[in-house]
């Protein structure tokens, strides 16, 4: 038996950077080159094993709006320092890695501003499947695991095996 944390997870950024087809990714192991942009918002979950307990992701994806992803995401960070939980996890995605030769920001400013605000940073591929899974690992090992005594008085699930589910197919 192991315990299940549920971990909220919410994607921000640009418009087209590429929010929809990393949860697509990860929670299907699917890439769409004409996949739609959000409207609105969308939900997604997926259960992964995280040491000795399980870790429900539910992801919102979020319609991007502006382009400027940097700016945008300095933009976000504010707004969630300023108005977001204290034990927020920040993770930046440098997604389409794939597409290196017409890089935008230079990885050495990315990770220096991860730095800066303690976030973690990683280069993805939602089409190549490149440092998906590992995006997510990094936010689950941000997690102080459960305190065996509290067992069952906080929320957590007791489950016998890990499940994947999607509310809605995104591709
Ligand atoms: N080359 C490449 N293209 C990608 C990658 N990820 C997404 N794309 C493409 O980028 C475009 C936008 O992807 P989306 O996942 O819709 O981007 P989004 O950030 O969710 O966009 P909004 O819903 O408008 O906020 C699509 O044409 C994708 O196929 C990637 O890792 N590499």
């Amino acid at each position: 038996m192991m315990a299940i944390r549920e971990l909220k997870v919410c994607l921000l950024g640009d418009t087209g950077v590429g929010k929809s087809s990393i949860v697509c990714r990860f929670v299907q192991d699917h890439f769409d080159h004409n996949i739609s942009p959000t409207i609105g918002a969308s939900f997604m979950t997926k259960t992964v094993p995280c040491g000795n307990e399980l870790h429900k992701f539910l992801i919102w994806d979020t319609a991007g709006q502006e382009r400027d992803s940097f700016y945008t995401l300095k933009k976000w960070v504010k707004e969630l320092k300023e108005h977001g939980p204290e034990n927020i996890v920040m993770a930046i995605a440098g997604n389409k890695c794939d597409l290196s030769d017409i890089r935008e920001v230079p990885l050495k400013d990315a990770k220096e501003y991860a730095e800066s605000i303690g976030a973690i940073v990683v280069e993805t591929s939602a089409k190549n499947a490149i440092n998906i899974e590992e995006l997510f690992q990094g936010i689950s090992r941000q997690i102080p695991p459960l305190d065996p005594h509290e067992n069952g008085n906080n929320g957590t699930i007791k489950v016998e095996k890990p499940t994947m589910q999607a509310s809605r197919r995104c591709c």
